[in-house]
C-alpha cells in the first residue's frame, strides 16, 4: 500500500512537471514574442496584454487544481483506514463465535456428567436387586460394583482430566493467539497512526486541524475496542476458572455420593443378616402352625360336607312347602273369589234396598208413650219383621214392658221392615246388620246408608254417635277389612268428602268457610262416578287418621249449627268414602263407594208451623226427602216395567247420589222413630215412607270391577 502512495505522488509530480514544461513554454513564447515584436509592440500591445491576462488566469486555476490533488490524495489514504478498522471488527466478532463455540463444548461436558449420573442411579437400583436377591449374590455384586465404581470414577477422572487440559490448552493458545494478533495489529495501527501523523503534519494548517481531530476519533474508538477486547479476554478467562472449579467441586460430590452409598451398602448388609435370622425362625414357627392348620382344614372340610348335605335335604323340604303355599294361596284366591259372590249372593237375596226401623231409647220414666208393639226376632211369612203402632188408650197406665202382640185393635199401624230395633237396642249390635254392606263396597259396590225421621228421633245418635256410630263404625270395619285383604295381595286406597247440603245449597264440611268457585255436582255415567267440583278430597290414611277428619267435619257441623240456629236439624250431612282396591299379583282392581248420611228432620209442615225462613227450609227439606222416595220408587217401578225415567235432578241429595242409588248399588234406609205419644202422626207418617222405600227390590247387577 505504500507503492499506491508513492503511485500517487509520482503522477503527482508527472502532471506537475508537465504543467511546469507548459508554463515555461508559454513563458518562451512569451518572451520570444516580446523581443521579436518590440518595435511593434505598441500596434500589438492591447491584444498581447489581453493575451497575456488570459495566460495568467489559466496559470492560477492550474495552481489551484495542484492543491485539489493533495485532498484526494488525503482523502483516498482515509478510506483505506477506515477499511481496516471494518477488518478488525470482523475478527473481534469471529473471536465471539469462537467463544460461543467453547460454551457449547462446556455443555457437552456437562451432558456427559448427567449420563454418568444416570450410570450412578442404575447402580443404585441394581444394589437394591442385590438387596433382595439375598446375601451370597449381594457380595459377589458389591465387589462388581466396587470395580465398576472405580472403573467408572477412573474413567471419569480420566475423562475429566483429559477434557480439562485440553480445554485449558486450547483456550489459552487461542488466547495466546488473540492477544499476539492484538498487540501486532495495535503495533501496527499505532505505527501508521504515527506515519500518518508526520504526514498530515506536512500539509497546511487546515488540513492539520481536520487531520488531528480524526486521528483523535480514530484513537479513541481503538482505545474503547481494546478495552471491550482486554474485558471480553478477562470475562473468558474467569469462566474457565469457574469451569475448573465446578468440575473439581463436581469430582468431590461424586466421591462424597460413593462413601455414602458405601455406608448404606454396610448397613443394608447388617440390618438384612438380622432379618433373615428373624425370617428363619419365624419360618420354622410357622410351619409347625400351618400343620396344624391342616389337619384343622381336614375336619372343617368333614364338617363342611356334613351342612351341605343337611342344606340340601331342608332346601328340598323348603321347595316342597313353597309349592304347598303357591296351592294353598291359589285355594285361597278361588275362596276369596267364591266370598265375594257368595256374600254378594247373600246381599242381593236380602234385597238391594233394604229398611230398618230404629225405635229411640226414652226412658222408661217418660209418660204418654204411646204402645209400641215389635215383635220379637222371629220373621213373618215375608221375611220382615213387624212393627204395630197403636195409641195409647189409657195415657201411658197400659204401658206394656213385654211388647207382646195382645193390644192389637182397630186404632192399630202394622208395618214391615227388613228389620225393626226395638228402644233397647244398641249401635253396635245394630252394625253388625250392615257391616256386610261396608264388604260390599269394599267389593267394589256402591253402597249408600241413610238415617231418614223427625227431628229428635235418634238419626245423628244412630250415624255419628262417636264411638260407636254406624259412620266411625264403618271406618273401623273398612281398614280392618283392608288390612286382612293385604294377605290376599289386595292393596286399597280410601278418599273421603265431607258435604251438607242446607236449603239445596252444597256446603264441604272440610271448608266451612266457602271457597272462590262453585260446588258442581257431575256425572261420568260410563263409569258410574260422581264428583263434586272444588269439594275438598282427603286421602285417609289410616282409622286414627280417618277419625281425626271426621271429627273436624262433625265439630265444623256443629259450629255451623249453633250458629246458624241449630241447622244440622234442618241439612242433611253426606260423608263419602272412595274404596280403590287393586290386586297386583292377579292384575285386577275395583272401586266401591260407601255414602253414609244423616238426612234432615222430616217434619211435616202442618206439625212445624213453620213460618218465614223455617218453612222454606222445611219446604227444601220436603222436597228434596219426597225426592228421594221418588226416585228409589222409580227405580223400582223401571226394573219392573222398563225405560221410565229416573228424577235424580229434581233436588241436589238425589242428583248427588245419583250412581249411589239403583244400578249395582245397594242401598239401607235406617227409619228412626219416637216412641213418644207426641210424636204419633210424625212416627206413622216415617214408617210410611219407610215402606214405599221398603217395597222397592233392585234387581242385582255387576260390581264396579276390572
Ligand atoms: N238409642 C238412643 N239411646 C240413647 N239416647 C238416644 C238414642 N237415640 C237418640 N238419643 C238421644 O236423643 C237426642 C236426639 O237424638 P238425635 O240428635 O240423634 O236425633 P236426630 O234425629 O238426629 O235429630 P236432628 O234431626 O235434630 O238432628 C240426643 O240427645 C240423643 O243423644
Amino acid at each position: 500500500m505504500e507503492y499506491h502512495d508513492d503511485n500517487v505522488d509520482q503522477n503527482g509530480s508527472n502532471n506537475n512537471s508537465i504543467k511546469q514544461q507548459e508554463l515555461i513554454e508559454i513563458s518562451s513564447v512569451l518572451r520570444r514574442t516580446s523581443e521579436s515584436s518590440l518595435n511593434s509592440l505598441e500596434s500589438i500591445n492591447e491584444p498581447n496584454r489581453k493575451r497575456l491576462k488570459v495566460m495568467e488566469q489559466t496559470k492560477y486555476s492550474m495552481y489551484n487544481d495542484f492543491e485539489d490533488t493533495a485532498i484526494l490524495k488525503k482523502r483516498e489514504s482515509l478510506n483505506y483506514r477506515r477499511q481496516r478498522i471494518s477488518e478488525l471488527r470482523s475478527k473481534i466478532s469471529t473471536l465471539i463465535t469462537k467463544k460461543e463455540e467453547h460454551e457449547l463444548r462446556n455443555y457437552e461436558l456437562e451432558e456427559k456428567y448427567s449420563s454418568l449420573k444416570k450410570g450412578l442411579a442404575l447402580i443404585e437400583s441394581q444394589i437394591e436387586e442385590i438387596n433382595d436377591i439375598g446375601q451370597s449374590s449381594m457380595e459377589r455384586l458389591r465387589e462388581k460394583l466396587v470395580v465398576e465404581k472405580k472403573a467408572a470414577r477412573a474413567n471419569h477422572d480420566q475423562q475429566v482430566n483429559s477434557m480439562k487440559e485440553k480445554y485449558t490448552a486450547e483456550a489459552e493458545t487461542i488466547i495466546n493467539k488473540y492477544e499476539q494478533e492484538y498487540a501486532e495489529k495495535l503495533k501496527t495501527l499505532v505505527a501508521q497512526s504515527n506515519h500518518l501523523k508526520g504526514e498530515i503534519k506536512s500539509e497546511d494548517q487546515e488540513h492539520n486541524r481536520n487531520l488531528i481531530k480524526l486521528k483523535e476519533d480514530y484513537h479513541k474508538k481503538l482505545i474503547s475496542e481494546s478495552t471491550k477486547i482486554d474485558e471480553n479476554i478477562r470475562h473468558i478467562k474467569d469462566k474457565l476458572v469457574n469451569e475448573e472449579l465446578e468440575i473439581k467441586r463436581k469430582a468431590i460430590d461424586y466421591k462424597n455420593t460413593e462413601d455414602i452409598l458405601k455406608n448404606d451398602l454396610t448397613s443394608t448388609n447388617t440390618r438384612l443378616n438380622g432379618l433373615y435370622s428373624q425370617i428363619s425362625s419365624k419360618f420354622s414357627n410357622k410351619e409347625s402352625e400351618i400343620d396344624l392348620l391342616r389337619h384343622t382344614i381336614i375336619n372343617k372340610k368333614n364338617q363342611i360336607d356334613e351342612i351341605t348335605s343337611n342344606f340340601n335335604l331342608k332346601s328340598n323340604k323348603i321347595t316342597e312347602h313353597k309349592q304347598k303355599v303357591e296351592l294353598i294361596n291359589k285355594k285361597l284366591t278361588n275362596y276369596e273369589n267364591k266370598r265375594r259372590y257368595l256374600h254378594n249372593r247373600l246381599q242381593e237375596l236380602k234385597g238391594n234396598i233394604r229398611v230398618f226401623c230404629r225405635v229411640r231409647y226414652v226412658p222408661e220414666s217418660i209418660d204418654k208413650l204411646s204402645l209400641i208393639e215389635i215383635a220379637d226376632d222371629d220373621i213373618n211369612e215375608n221375611a220382615n219383621q213387624e212393627i204395630i203402632i197403636s195409641k195409647n188408650q189409657d195415657d201411658g197406665s197400659k204401658y206394656s214392658n213385654s211388647y207382646g202382640l195382645s193390644n192389637i185393635n182397630n186404632n192399630s199401624y202394622t208395618f214391615q221392615f227388613d228389620k225393626v230395633f226395638n228402644m233397647n237396642s244398641t249401635n253396635a249390635g245394630i252394625f253388625e246388620e250392615i257391616s256386610q254392606l261396608i264388604q260390599s263396597s269394599l267389593d267394589g259396590y256402591n253402597v249408600c246408608v241413610f238415617a231418614y225421621g223427625q227431628t229428635g228421633s235418634g238419626k245423628t245418635y244412630t250415624m255419628s254417635q262417636p264411638q260407636d256410630g254406624m259412620i266411625p263404625l264403618s271406618l273401623n270395619k273398612i281398614f280392618e277389612d283392608i288390612e286382612d285383604l293385604k294377605s290376599k295381595g289386595w292393596s286399597y286406597t280410601v278418599e273421603g268428602q265431607f258435604i251438607e247440603i242446607y236449603n239445596e245449597n252444597i256446603i264441604d264440611l272440610l271448608t266451612p268457610n266457602g271457597i272462590n268457585g262453585k260446588y258442581e255436582i257431575k256425572h261420568d255415567d260410563i263409569e258410574n262416578k260422581t264428583i263434586v267440583t272444588n269439594v275438598q278430597t282427603i286421602q285417609l290414611k289410616s282409622e286414627s287418621h280417618a277419625n281425626s277428619i271426621l271429627e273436624t267435619a262433625t265439630r265444623n257441623r256443629s259450629t255451623a249449627s249453633t250458629k246458624a240456629n241449630d241447622r244440622s236439624s234442618r241439612s242433611h250431612s253426606i260423608y263419602i268414602f272412595k274404596l280403590q282396591g287393586i290386586n297386583s299379583a292377579k292384575g285386577i282392581s275395583c272401586q266401591g263407594t260407601l255414602n253414609l248420611i244423616d238426612l234432615a228432620g222430616s217434619e211435616r209442615l202442618v206439625s212445624s208451623q213453620a213460618k218465614g225462613d223455617r218453612l222454606k227450609e222445611t219446604q227444601a227439606i220436603n222436597k228434596s226427602l219426597s225426592c228421594l222416595g221418588d226416585v228409589i220408587y222409580a227405580l223400582g217401578q223401571k226394573q219392573n216395567n222398563g225405560g221410565q225415567h229416573i228424577p235424580y235432578r229434581n233436588s241436589k241429595l238425589t242428583y248427588l247420589l245419583k250412581h249411589s242409588l239403583g244400578g249395582n248399588s245397594k242401598t239401607l234406609m235406617f227409619v228412626n222413630v219416637s216412641p213418644l205419644q207426641k210424636n204419633l202422626n210424625e212416627t206413622i207418617n216415617s214408617l210410611r215412607f219407610a215402606t214405599k222405600v221398603n217395597t222397592t227390590k233392585l234387581q242385582p247387577s255387576r260390581p264396579s270391577s276390572r
